[in-house]
Order: structure tokens, then C-alpha cells, then sequence
């Protein structure tokens, strides 16, 4: 986890987030709040909404421009830039680095599907890369992160961005061909339970209780058995057993779940969002030809 020991080397970086979009203002968010990295190190770049960038340099203090010279400034002095575009918005942003940067300078992808060897293509160099996937909980501190790094990066380069994303959760390092089933588990996971969250919250209500008390009820029951998880160190499992009394309410309803096939149904959407992640890079690659 975060050691602000090991961050003071991070705050010396110019860090750019090419991209200003959601994922970006979790990460920058996350890392302003636990004071990993000054706002002034911060530099912020989109493609055209302005607006979006006044109001991250209200709320962070962070810098950004909108004149293309003074993009390529910023991006030529930032020791590290962060891709944090869309997979369709990829390739021209980063075809467009390829003059600018110098060898030295360090690529930190959040990019869903898009490989290190499909960036070093667009770029035309074997550049240091990290490939991360991160998820939006990252916003307050309890993100998951699975990160890869390509060869040519330094050890250095590593020690920051695993500080980087230690700052806003958890981190994973591995290896580049687990990052699609990664993304699968928790790179898109908050979506899922959202999701569940709805449908617990919306029950709640057509069984008679407020919007008010369904959503309250659903967000504790899903922070204590995260909580839960996490603390004890029991399995879900395990867990699942002790709230489920022999033929009482909880084994029916899990009964209706069975019946449904919830359990294989939410595998079968993991390993569609990381086929679905491989596509995407396919197509990317596909792109670039
Ligand atoms: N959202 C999530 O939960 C997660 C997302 N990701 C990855 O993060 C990336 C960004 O997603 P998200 O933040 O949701 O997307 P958003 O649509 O919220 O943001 C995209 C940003 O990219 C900018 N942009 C587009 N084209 C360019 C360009 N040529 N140069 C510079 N900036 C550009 C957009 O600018 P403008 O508004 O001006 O067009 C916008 O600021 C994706 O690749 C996704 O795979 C990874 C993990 C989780
Ligand atoms: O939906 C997406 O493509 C991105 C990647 C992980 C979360 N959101």
C-alpha cells in the first residue's frame, strides 16, 4: 500500500495526463487528496472541451492548455505522460507523441486493449511503457490496479508508477497477457456491482420501502460484506454459508439466483469483458496497418 516514504522521488516528476476524462480525474483526484504529487507537477490535456479543463484546474489546481504549441511544450517536459484516452482517440494521440518525446520519457497506458507492442508500433521505438488498468474507485483511495511494464523500463520508472497507483488502492504487477482477464475482474468490476446495486435498491423500493432506505440498506450490506471479505480473511464462501440458514430465506432466494444461472452468468460477462478487451486491441492493431 502507500508508503509516503517511498513518494517523495514522484513529487519531482512532471506528470501530463493526455486524456481528461473520467479515469483521468480518479487517478489525479486520488493522488492530490493523499498529497503523493503537488497539483503543480500536474498537467492535464484533452482534445477539445475547454470547458472540462477549467474545471479541472478549479477543482485539483492542476495546469492544462489548449493551444497545440503549448500541448507539445508540456508534453516534451513531462517525464511521465499518461495515456488516458479512448482505444478509438488512441492512435492519432499518440502518433501525434512519436516527434516529441525523447527516450528517456515514460508512457503510463490506462487503455483498455491497447498493447505495448501496438504503442511502440505507433510510436516507432522500443519507448518505456506501463501498461496499467486501473478502476474508477481509484477516485477515493480504493482502486485495484494491475500493471505491466515493457523492457524498457528502469527500475526507477517502475518504483514510481507502482507508487503512482499505490497512492489510489491496491496494485497488481503482472504479467501483459493476464491484464484482459484483469480488466474482466476489476478493471470494469464496479460496474457490475452497481449493477447488482440497482436491481437491490429497485426491489427494495416496489417491496415498500423509501428510495432513501433501499439505497442506504443496499450501500451498507455491500461495504460490510466487502468488509467483510477483507477483514476476517474467510472465504466468500464461507461467508455465504453463514448468513444462509437451512431452508430459510436466504437459501431461497439464493435457490431463485441458482435457477437463473447468476453464478455462471456473471463469470461468462468476466470472461466477455476480457475477450472483449482483446478485440479492442485487435482492432486497434488492425487500425495501425
Ligand atoms: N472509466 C473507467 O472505468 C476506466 C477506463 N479505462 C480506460 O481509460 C481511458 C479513458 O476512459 P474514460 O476516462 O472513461 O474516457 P472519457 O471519455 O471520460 O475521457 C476521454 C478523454 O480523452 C480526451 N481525448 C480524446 N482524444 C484526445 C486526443 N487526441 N488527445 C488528447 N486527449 C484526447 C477527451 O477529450 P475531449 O473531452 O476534449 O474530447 C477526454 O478528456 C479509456 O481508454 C478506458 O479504456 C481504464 C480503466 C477503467
Ligand atoms: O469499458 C471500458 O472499456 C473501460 C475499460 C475498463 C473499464 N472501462
Amino acid at each position: 500500500m502507500y508508503d509516503p516514504q517511498s513518494s517523495k522521488a514522484l513529487i519531482e516528476q512532471n506528470v501530463c495526463f493526455y486524456g481528461a476524462g473520467s479515469m483521468a480525474e480518479a487517478i489525479v483526484q486520488g493522488l492530490i487528496s493523499r498529497s503523493v504529487i503537488l497539483s503543480g507537477q500536474i498537467s492535464m490535456l484533452n482534445n477539445s472541451n475547454n470547458d472540462r479543463l477549467k474545471q479541472l484546474e478549479d477543482r485539483y489546481g492542476v495546469r492544462t492548455a489548449n493551444d497545440p504549441n503549448k500541448k507539445i511544450e508540456i508534453l516534451s517536459k513531462s517525464q511521465i505522460i499518461v495515456l488516458a484516452m479512448k482505444p478509438k482517440d488512441a492512435a492519432e494521440a499518440i502518433r501525434l507523441l512519436s516527434p516529441i518525446l525523447s527516450e528517456d520519457q515514460l508512457l503510463v497506458s490506462v487503455i483498455a486493449g491497447l498493447t505495448i507492442e501496438t504503442m511502440q508500433s505507433l510510436l516507432g521505438r522500443k519507448q518505456p511503457i506501463a501498461r496499467t488498468m486501473p478502476n474508477t474507485s481509484s477516485t477515493i483511495g480504493l482502486g485495484a490496479t494491475g500493471i505491466s511494464f515493457s523492457k524498457e523500463t528502469t527500475e526507477e520508472q517502475q518504483r514510481i508508477v507502482r507508487t503512482m497507483f499505490e497512492a489510489v488502492g491496491t496494485v497488481s504487477i503482472i504479467e501483459e497477457d493476464k491484464i484482459e482477464i484483469l480488466t474482466g475482474v476489476s478493471g470494469s468490476g464496479p460496474a457490475y456491482i452497481y449493477y447488482f446495486m440497482e436491481a437491490m435498491i429497485e426491489a427494495g423500493v416496489e417491496g415498500g420501502l423509501t428510495p432513501e432506505q433501499a439505497k442506504e440498506l443496499t450501500v451498507q450490506t455491500v461495504l460490510g460484506a466487502a468488509r467483510m471479505v477483507a477483514q476476517t480473511g474467510e472465504n466468500p464462501a464461507d461467508l455465504r454459508a453463514k448468513v444462509t440458514s437451512p431452508n430459510g430465506s436466504t437459501q431461497a432466494a439464493i435457490e431463485v439466483m441458482a435457477k437463473g444461472n447468476v453464478f455462471n452468468t456473471i463469470k461468462a460477462a468476466v470472461f466477455r469483458c476480457a475477450e472483449r478487451s482483446k478485440e479492442m486491441g485487435a482492432e486497434l492493431e488492425e487500425a495501425i496497418k
